[in-house]
């Protein structure tokens, strides 16, 4: 495709997106209206497809200048990253498949611009800020942070005390985590592994690590699609959950000798290691939906093999004598860099989160440290999605509230 191609492109993709997106169209509504955010210039980090791009342009819509680039080398879509630069007030630094250096060149670039609030989806804005471009930091009125392990990293920096600007946790809003990492992981993964392997899951054994709310999502699907799925954990509460939801609980080092397909949610590294490749059966798939590239050793895949080769597109086979094991999308997140990430109605109640903790932070002064989401910001997400899907829930009466909240009210 030409330049020109690419953009028609990308300006389809957002057009579905933005159609699915009904929370974020209201918000933007408003935000056009109000123009909360004239004046204040926007830096984020986020996975560059349609749905975030939808997010960008409604944060431009409430007057903000927003500039962009990708929070994972491949989850960039060019044809949206191209088609968000046409925007006015729209940068975008994102281009698909870049090495370490261009990766981290383009967040500098976000930083160039100086902004006001932050969106990061791994924390990689606010950790160059606190390391290398700490003269931007007084400059920060806040940021927001997308996913679990930021939302970690974040609480760790908080409690040595080398945070030093307020955060958001989007994540650990109940309309992001119990949507976005629950159903829309569940189905984002097994559309990647799918369109990617073009195999049948009805009848092999899916190991998944980790049962959060990711991992919870991936085995739920899994077993709809027909898998016997195992779980791995080191928590024994959420092993004791899993076991109870149904699935096989199990060491990895034992998991690791039934497993067909291996999926790691655990936001950790070294789940799959060289002790587990050298006892998987003959062309097990492995495929990431946690964070980075580090769950999965590919650097002892890689001293294992013998050969490496692309058997199909997205995947490569690691020959290690005896075997052969199939690593997709390079051991990155098998629904962002082997798919179109999460569904568009998953997304925008997490970007609906976005946008409305954005404004916050502009019309709030907040302390330095880790932020909730405010309660009635996610309130306000679930009902404008429940207005969107057309359903209608009860409300509580007085005598209910008193029964409920009262001591007097009987027994
Ligand atoms: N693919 C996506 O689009 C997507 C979406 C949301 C979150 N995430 C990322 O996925 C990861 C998980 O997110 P979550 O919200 O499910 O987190 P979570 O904290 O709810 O779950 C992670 C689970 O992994 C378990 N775990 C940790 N180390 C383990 C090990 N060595 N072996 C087995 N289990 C282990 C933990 O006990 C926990 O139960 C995070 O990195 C998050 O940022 C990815
Ligand atoms: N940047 C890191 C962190 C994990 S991304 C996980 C986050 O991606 C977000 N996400 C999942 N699908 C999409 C999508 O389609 N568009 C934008 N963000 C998405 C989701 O909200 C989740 O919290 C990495 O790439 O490894």
């Amino acid at each position: 495709m030409n330049e020109k191609e690419l953009i028609e492109s990308g300006n389809m993709k957002m057009d579905w997106a933005r159609n699915h997106m009904p929370v974020l169209a209201i918000i933007r509504e408003k935000f056009e209206e109000e123009k909360p955010l004239k004046g204040l210039k926007v830096g984020m980090a986020l996975h560059v497809e349609a749905k975030t791009a939808v997010l960008v342009e409604t944060l431009a819509a409430g007057g903000a200048e927003v500039s962009i680039t990708g929070c994972n080398p491949l989850s960039t879509q060019d044809d949206v990253a191209l088609a968000l630069g046409t925007r006015k007030n729209i940068s975008c630094f994102a281009r698909y498949g870049v090495g370490s250096q261009e990766y981290y060149e383009a967040i500098d670039r976000v930083l160039d611009s100086k902004p006001d609030i932050t969106i990061d989806d791994g924390a990689d804005l606010i950790f160059k800020l606190h390391k290398e471009r700490t003269d931007l930091l007084p400059n920060i009125l806040g940021g927001c942070e997308e996913t679990t392990t930021g939302v970690h990293r974040l609480h760790a920096m908080e409690k040595e005390g080398a945070l030093k600007m307020p955060v958001i946790a989007v994540n650990d809003a109940m309309t992001k985590y119990l949507f976005d990492n629950r159903y829309g992981t569940g189905q984002s993964a097994w559309d990647g592994i799918n369109r990617t392997t073009n195999l049948l899951v009805a009848g092999k054994n899916v190991v998944v690590a980790g049962y959060g709310w990711c991992g919870r999502g991936v085995a739920m699907r899994a077993a709809g699609l027909g898998a016997s799925v195992i779980v791995t954990e080191v928590d024994p509460i959420r092993a004791l959950e899993a076991r109870m939801d149904g699935y096989r609980v199990m060491k990895m080092s034992d998991a690791a000798k039934l497993g067909d397909i291996f999926v790691t949610t655990t936001g950790n590294r070294d789940i799959l290691t060289a002790e587990h490749f050298k006892s998987m059966p003959d062309g097990a798939i492995l495929a990431n939906s946690g964070h980075f590239n580090v769950e999965i050793d590919m650097e002892a895949l890689t001293s294992l093999a013998k050969t490496v080769r692309t058997v199909r597109n997205n995947i490569k086979e690691y020959d290690i004598g005896d075997k052969r094991i199939n690593v997709i999308a390079e051991g990155r997140l098998v629904n962002l860099a082997a798919g179109d990430g999460h569904p568009a109605e998953v997304m925008d109640m997490s970007f609906a989160n976005q946008a409305l903790c954005v404004r916050y932070i502009a019309e709030n002064k907040l302390p330095n440290g880790v932020h909730r989401v405010p309660q009635e910001l996610d309130n306000y997400v679930a009902r404008m999605k429940l207005e969107s899907m057309g359903i209608s829930i009860d409300e509580l009466t007085d005598a209910q509230v008193c029964y409920m909240s009262g001591w007097e009210c009987g027994t």
